[in-house]
């Protein structure tokens, strides 16, 4: 088991409880401490043109905002965009958003991109951001009926109205791209960082 070699434990700038399973089920140790920043109001302050600009900018807000109250902590902030097309797309609202975001992606493909930014007192550490690729089958209305019926609550919860690794996995045809970066941590280049830099024994 990776063993956390750094004294100051890892804080997780994030709500999501994805990202705090996969980290835990790496045998890492951190504390949660989500952030809470107006990301609509960040995108527009950096300007950021696509989606994959718009990850790594609000991955690094959010790693920032709590940086700044625990000094000397090394804090790791991600941020997760859909982009199709010249569609955006972000967590839906409830299960009619979720539906209709379901309807406008099935039948093509889509990018889920997938930032991570470590700071620690104001300095960014390690920065990176992934990309998957992923095709949904062109499923009837009566069949994406069933599947919000069974996903519930859950569908909105990510970015993209699924759970990969849930009943989510009936929406696609193809998924090409790593499977951490669709669950919206890319923990492989977070773990070479950290065992590079000697915060975990590697
Ligand atoms: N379990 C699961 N979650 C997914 C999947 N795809 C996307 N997600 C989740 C991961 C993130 O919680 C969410 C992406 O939204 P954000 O990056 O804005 O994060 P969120 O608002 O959840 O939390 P945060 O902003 O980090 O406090 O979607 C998937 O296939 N499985």
């Amino acid at each position: 088991m990776p063993l956390w070699l750094s004294r100051q434990p890892l804080v997780l700038a994030s709500k999501s409880d994805i990202r705090g399973k996969i980290l835990a089920a790496a045998g890492l140790r951190f504390e949660i401490r989500p952030a809470h920043i107006d990301e609509r109001a960040v995108e527009a302050e950096a300007g950021v043109s696509d989606a994959a600009a718009a990850a790594r900018v609000l991955a690094r807000a959010k790693a920032d905002a709590i940086a700044a109250t625990v000094p000397g902590r090394p804090v790791l902030g991600a941020d997760q965009t859909l982009a199709c097309g010249d569609m955006r797309l972000s967590k839906p609202v409830d299960a009619a958003a979720a539906a209709e975001q379901l309807r406008a992606l099935r039948g093509r493909t889509h990018e889920l991109h997938s930032a991570l930014a470590l700071v620690r007192d104001g300095t960014l550490l390690f920065s990176c951001i992934e990309t998957a690729r992923l095709t949904m089958r062109d499923f009837s209305d009566r069949f994406l009926e069933e599947y919000l019926d069974m996903a519930g609550n859950a569908a909105l919860t990510s970015v993209g109205a699924y759970q990969l690794e849930g009943i989510g996995i009936h929406l696609f045809e193809k998924v090409e791209g790593d499977y951490f970066t669709i669950l919206g941590l890319p923990l492989l280049q977070f773990l070479e960082y950290l065992r590079e830099h000697g915060f975990v024994d590697g």
